[in-house]
């Protein structure tokens, strides 16, 4: 089965918006993942951002670490503090517009100057989150095609992160234990993946590590467990990771992800059959080690998967005091 690669230039064209939305769909069923063609973001902005993210990791240290992740998923984590192993460096940028402005003292100096060119990529990156979450309302028949998409406003969009990830170069060839980026499925909703360059392996199908094929000005997309697990398995969130063996160690490797997430109250509950649900269960839905139960909401989520990332080491699970009953509580 080959790599899903889809253009959606057409996307907004009423003709064609169907046939997309059952290809997109079909792809986030089988691999989790595809390369979208033709997108509306524009290349200058990402090659920008992609700059932006070059000159602030090559600061010296006294311009980064001082301002470590916070709670809001705002700041700089330095190479070796993801899951305490992996040695990559990343700059997070999150929440909903303002919220940058609003907390400059959580964000290296450096970015001061371009909080506005990061929330109007942030913006954009969203609208096109937006247009594929209605692509799956549509292709799996929901009555309403903004089942998924009201979930995510912009303005309630606590959870929707950018994160510049730079995996730097390194003189000699790394331990065997080092990794780069640990096998890990995304937690939110939607992913938007851009590269400079291959890297990135991704589970098959048939459960193989792969490379994920790399096109220049495509956009990789991939999926995250709250929106899988809601789907009732229609959609797939799928393990990826980087390794020293795809990265050349002594060449400095840019990518930048945005996720977007379901604003932070959104409850939750699997589909059932016959709203577009899997007639399997999703019992005991394990994604990075964590169980998710139906009625936890997507902030309860994200925290206990942060948490896990960043803490102090212990593994941490849900506790679902009052399951919430509805599919969404926005
Ligand atoms: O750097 C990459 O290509 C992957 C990044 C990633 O998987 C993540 O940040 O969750
Ligand atoms: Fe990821």
């Amino acid at each position: 089965m080959a790599f899903p690669v889809i253009d959606i230039s057409r996307i907004d064209d009423p003709e064609a918006q169907l046939d997309i939305a059952l290809k997109i769909t079909e792809a986030s069923r089988t691999w989790g993942f595809l390369l979208l063609k033709n997108h509306p973001i524009p290349n200058e902005d990402v090659d920008a951002m992609f700059q932006l993210g070059r000159d602030f990791f090559n600061l010296p240290p006294a311009g980064k670490d001082s301002w470590p992740i916070n709670d809001k998923y705002m700041g700089y984590n330095a190479p070796l503090s993801d899951r305490r192993k992996d040695d990559k460096a990343s700059m997070w940028l999150a929440g909903k517009p303002g919220q940058l402005q609003n907390s400059l003292d959580a964000l290296p100096p450096f970015w001061h100057a371009h909080i506005d060119e990061v929330e109007a990529f942030k913006h954009a990156c969203h609208a096109l989150v937006v247009k594929l979450l209605v692509c799956f309302a549509l292709a799996m028949e929901l009555p309403d095609r903004n089942f998924f998409a009201k979930a995510h406003g912009e303005a309630e969009g606590d959870g929707n992160q950018l994160r510049i990830l730079s995996y730097p170069a390194r003189g000699n060839a790394p331990a065997d234990k080092i990794t780069r980026m640990s096998p890990h499925s995304d937690s939110g909703s939607v992913t938007l993946l851009f590269q400079t360059c291959a890297g990135l392996e991704v589970e098959s199908p048939s459960g193989e590590w792969m490379p994920a094929p790399h096109l220049d000005d495509h956009i990789l997309v991939n999926l995250g467990d709250a929106l899988a697990f809601w789907s009732g398995g229609r959609l797939r969130a799928t393990k990826h990771r980087v390794t020293f063996g795809t990265v050349p160690h002594d060449v400095e490797r840019i990518s930048m992800a945005y996720f977007g997430a379901a604003s932070h109250d959104t409850v939750l509950q699997p589909l059932k059959q016959e709203e577009g649900g899997e007639a399997q269960v999703l019992r005991d839905y394990n994604a990075n080690g964590v169980v998710i139960q139906p009625g936890v909401t997507v902030g309860e989520y994200l925290k206990v998967i942060m948490n896990n990332i960043y803490g102090n080491g212990a593994m941490h699970q849900l506790v679902v005091e009052t399951p919430k009953a509805h599919g969404i509580a926005v």
